[in-house]
């Protein structure tokens, strides 16, 4: 299935490429690489060296890639604060941002602020925070991203401790009576791909598991053929 196809469909599985995970000299190249294997968004990890402790990239970067792929620029912001920070994004060609429960107090007038952009807002969740915290911002969601490690680092092992979160925060968002899509961030690869969608997970963000392999386009279909087994 190509990637507008299997993103125009509610449950479908999707798979977003980390490009965090991708050659940095050769971005345009990488992000061409993973559209044509049939990406469903590219995920963008920008990280402050606060929040956690490391440096990634910015918007001038997201902004220089827009022109470069039609693939849904997936956000996922690992910055504090963030309010300060959204129009840049915005302007920098964003369509989702995922943002932080544990980033700031005012976590409903950040996420209010994304939509007020015209974009679509996630809430980020990390490995020790429980599911219960997104609780009061599930209505201003469309999309939840589970951390499967310590946000920082790509190719870090997959947490187990995580699946019982997922299966929580599905029925969470199911009885909300919207459509909000979870996705899984960290050491996902074909098997724990299958452990997380079984649990109730409809997005796959993977860098390793697709940059690390010279075919991208296998190493997508690995992926979901992981999800469908399950
Ligand atoms: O947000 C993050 C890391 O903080 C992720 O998006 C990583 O980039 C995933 O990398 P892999 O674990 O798939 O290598
Ligand atoms: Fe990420």
């Amino acid at each position: 299935m190509s990637n507008t196809e299997s993103a125009s469909d509610p449950n479908a599985i999707l798979v977003a490429p980390s490009l965090l995970a991708a050659d940095f000299g050769r971005l345009d190249e990488e992000l061409a690489s993973i559209e044509a294997a049939g990406a469903d968004w590219v995920h963008l990890d920008v990280m402050d060296g606060h929040f956690v402790p490391n440096l990634s990239f910015g918007a001038p970067v997201i902004k220089a890639l827009r022109p470069r792929t039609k693939l849904v620029f997936d956000v996922h912001l690992m910055i504090a604060p963030v309010d300060p920070f959204l129009d840049m994004f915005a302007e920098a060609g964003a369509e989702h941002i995922h943002l932080h429960v544990e980033a700031g107090p005012n976590t409903h007038r950040s996420l209010q602020a994304v939509r007020a952009l015209g974009i679509k807002p996630g809430i980020a969740i990390n490995p020790a925070t429980p599911a219960e915290m997104i609780a009061p911002v599930l209505d201003l969601v469309d999309m939840i991203l589970v951390m499967t490690v310590n946000p920082g680092f790509g190719g870090q092992k997959f947490l187990r401790s995580q699946l019982n979160k997922i299966r929580t925060l599905r029925r969470m968002a199911d009885e909300t009576g919207r459509p909000i899509r979870i996705g899984v961030d960290g050491g996902i690869d074909p098997e724990t791909a299958g452990l997380c969608t079984e649990a109730g997970a409809d997005v796959l963000v993977a860098g390793t598991s697709v940059f690390g392999l010279p075919d991208r386009a296998a190493a997508i279909r690995s992926l979901r053929g992981g999800a469908v087994a399950a």
